[in-house]
């Protein structure tokens, strides 16, 4: 009897030792503080929490899900709620935002430049360049990196886009029909495209060594995905004990790979140095670039002699600017080419607009050139509405954060931004499953809020190689559509998306090229 009355007695003190506790923890998500509102607010209306799947919170969401299950499991939160909303998991509380004014209000926070936990999954990979890192590293890091994407070398760029291009569709010129699976050679150019500008190496004697960085990144992204399912690799203790070692392979390549363009780029650099050094003028800055093509990795190798970054640093900015550049390109410009398959009208506007303004002989198209095709830009910003390369944005809370809103996120809240969600959020496109380019004309741009369309992010921490992604992916299009048509082969209908580092389908993208007739 006494034994049964301590119980009752013991029970009662953990209810209410639990009741107390859990008005600032969420108890069964393992201890993750609450997002609070400010007075005279209430939590509930500022943002719902999602229900979790098993009993600790929402810890375990994610688990046994496959990766066209994840991505489709966000969406569907997303569409149930039809605002942003929270989630408890794993001692942390995650921040869900698929408004546009809660997304301008992060991005542009100055407690919110730092990047969320799942670029931690990033480090063995990237370790921490500028994508990935924080604080003064980052800033100093940025601003070394901006000058290098600057008007004039972005221009010395594209003779090798087009140089590229002509490659990218000799492939194809033999026959009068190719059926193409475009993830291949859509990544291999843009591959060979950002290693020649960004690193000043030409891939062609290493072709086979590019090809087996492309199907190693892809192992990375697997790795990716296999630690943001199970929160027990959230961490690095139980991610090296058990999964660490199967990626060492694939990590090695990828590594290998960018330690052998740095070195054949100093010995390259070196010459050309040497060259200039004999022909300085007295007010020469030998480490700017004069005439010829300057690579991006010229300016952090010159910047390594002045003491500002040292030979690790290189490589985290060469890994981390090479996965960058060219895989979200490569996503960009299949769902492009999808689309101009899919929309014959918008291809041949496309087309016609080509004709007009830009010569067969590809010599001397520049920058300029480019910026005159306009139907063509808001094409591609439609695509990436519909298709955007990174659809998802992730940053941290350093420390408590109170938002424009109302909301008052605790030290070390997750804030998941769903750039897919906001993309076909009805509050600002009108039926926003639809392909149309013109909602992109600039009368038609005014009335929406501008953080409605983020494909490169915003704010300080925006993308760096917006531009160069733009000229890059215009200038593969102009190629292809001056010398084929573009014929459908899937329908948009059946594409499977999966969550990875970028945009993942699940279903191979494929169209017709079919050759045009040459006008005599
Ligand atoms: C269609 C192509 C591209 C898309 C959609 C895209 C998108 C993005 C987005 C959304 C971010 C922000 C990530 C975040 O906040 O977590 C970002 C960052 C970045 N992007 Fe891109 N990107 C593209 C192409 C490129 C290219 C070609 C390069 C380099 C040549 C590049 C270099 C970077 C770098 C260095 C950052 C990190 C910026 C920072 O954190 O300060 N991107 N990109």
């Amino acid at each position: 009897m006494i034994i049964v009355l301590w119980l009752v007695v013991a029970l009662s003190v953990i209810v209410h030792w639990f009741y107390r506790v859990n008005k600032e923890y969420y108890v069964l998500a393992f201890f993750a503080r609450r997002v609070k509102a400010k007075e005279g607010k209430s939590l509930e209306d500022l943002a719902p929490i999602a229900t979790p799947r098993f009993f600790c919170g929402n810890s375990f969401d994610l688990y046994g899900k496959n990766p066209a299950e994840v991505f489709q499991y966000m969406r569907d939160l997303a569409k149930g709620f039809g605002r942003s909303y929270l989630q408890y998991g794993m001692s942390i509380s995650h921040y869900n935002v698929i408004d546009a004014h809660t997304t301008e209000s992060i991005l542009n926070h100055p407690n919110l430049i730092t990047k969320g936990m799942a670029y931690n999954f990033l480090h063995p990979f990237l370790k921490t360049g500028v994508l990935t890192s924080k604080a003064k590293k980052w800033h100093t890091r940025r601003g070394m990196l901006t000058r290098t994407f600057h008007f004039n070398i972005l221009n010395q760029f594209q003779e090798i886009f087009i140089a590229e291009s002509l490659k990218f569709v000799q492939e194809f010129e033999d026959d009068e029909i190719s059926l193409v699976s475009l993830r291949e050679p859509v990544a291999r150019f843009t591959l060979n495209s950002i290693c020649e500008t960004a690193m000043g190496i030409r891939l062609d004697e290493m072709a086979e060594k590019g090809d087996r960085y492309r199907e190693n990144f892809l192992m990375i992204d697997e790795c990716f995905i296999r630690r943001l399912r199970n929160p027990l690799y959230w961490g690095d203790y139980f991610y090296n004990i058990f999964v660490a070692r199967d990626y060492d392979a694939a990590l090695k390549v990828c590594h290998e790979f960018s330690s052998e363009i740095i070195a054949k780029r100093r010995i390259l650099l070196e010459t050309e140095l040497e060259y200039r050094r004999a022909t300085q003028t007295a007010d020469d800055d030998l480490c700017v670039p004069r005439g010829k093509p300057f690579a991006m990795l010229d300016t952090l190798i010159c910047a390594e002699k002045d003491g500002l970054i040292d030979h690790s640093g290189i490589c985290e900015e060469v890994d981390t600017l090479v996965a960058e550049g060219h895989d979200t390109t490569a996503v960009g410009l299949t769902f492009g080419l999808m689309n101009m398959s899919i929309y014959g009208e918008e291809q041949e506007l496309c087309y016609q607009e080509i004709q007009e303004h830009i010569e067969d002989d590809l010599s001397n198209l520049n920058l300029n050139q480019l910026s005159k095709l306009k139907h063509l830009e808001y094409f591609l910003k439609e695509t990436m509405r519909l298709y955007p390369a990174v659809p998802m944005l992730a940053r941290q809370a350093v420390q408590e954060t109170e938002l424009p809103n109302g909301l008052i996120l605790p030290k070390c809240s997750q804030i998941n931004i769903h750039v897919f969600d906001i993309h076909r959020n009805p509050k600002y496109w009108d039926e926003p499953e639809e392909f149309r380019p013109e909602r992109f004309l600039p009368d038609n741009c005014q009335k929406r809020h501008p953080y409605a369309y983020i494909p490169f992010s915003a704010g300080q921490r925006n993308c760096l190689g917006q531009k160069y992604a733009m000229q890059e992916m215009k200038t593969l299009l102009v190629v292809i559509l001056k010398k084929f048509k573009i014929l459908p082969v899937i329908d948009p209908k059946s594409i499977v998306f999966q969550t990875g580092i970028t945009l993942r389908t699940q279903n191979e993208i494929k169209v017709k090229f079919v050759k045009r007739k040459v006008s005599s």
